[in-house]
């Protein structure tokens, strides 16, 4: 898997090509779909989605084998709460490493967390989700969901050698049915995936993304 950052110019250079596509409420709809409440906000801003994202989720659980669901965790992220991750990463990376130049740090903070400018979650592109047994029982996939790069000596990245083999084939069933319904996987994060956002755009080599930073109406 190319090891892209969301920092990479070539992702920015992407255009957007804003389609006007509502957010929908993932746990609602003709197939609610599993969320849990790690990331809740009051306004379940959380669980909002782009139509035609939440409709290629549907599709992805639909090819899922023995009984597995998505259980989704985080998919809209306002673009205030973006900054806010964005910086606080950054502030604990430029303590950790103080000779570090400002570039440096700010790519490895865009392993782990998108800029805001870029941010797939703020154009409600983006989801982290991970995989349920029948009996709702979260799969094994070699890490937290959300765990640094840091804090899992690099065991997060997607293609990672140092989980055991059930969790590499967790993250291939989970990766194989997103990949199949057209998301693009973040090889820094087993649990992210995207769908027409720059990111997706660049990787499946569109001219355009079809989504941009978004808000929630009344918001
Ligand atoms: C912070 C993590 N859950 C995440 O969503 N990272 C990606 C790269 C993002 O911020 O878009
Ligand atoms: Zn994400």
């Amino acid at each position: 898997m190319s090891m892209i950052v969301m920092s990479d110019p070539r992702v920015a250079a992407i255009p957007v090509r804003e389609c006007g596509e509502p957010l929908v409420d993932v746990r609602t709809g003709p197939v609610p779909l599993l969320v849990d409440d790690r990331r809740s906000d009051p306004d379940g801003a959380f669980a909002n989605l782009r139509e035609r994202v939440r409709d290629q989720l549907v599709a992805a659980q639909d090819r899922l084998p023995g009984g597995l669901r998505l259980l989704v965790v985080e998919g809209y992220r306002p673009l205030e709460l973006q900054t806010q991750y964005f910086e606080r990463y950054t502030r604990r990376l430029r303590s950790e490493h103080p000779r570090w130049t400002g570039q440096q740090v700010r790519d490895a903070a865009s392993r782990y967390v998108s800029p805001p400018e870029i941010a797939p979650h703020s154009a409600g592109a983006a989801v982290d989700l991970t995989l349920v047994d029948a009996d709702g029982r979260e799969l094994d996939m070699g890490t937290a969901m959300n765990a640094t790069p840091e804090d899992s000596d690099g065991a997060c990245f997607a293609d990672a050698t140092n989980i055991p083999a059930a969790a590499k084939a967790n993250r291939a069933v989970l990766t194989t049915a997103l990949t199949d319904a057209g998301l693009q996987p973040y090889p820094f994060e087993w649990w992210h995936f995207s769908l027409g956002d720059r990111y997706w755009a660049l990787m499946q080599g569109r001219p355009a993304a079809l989504y941009g930073p978004t808000t929630r109406p009344g918001n």
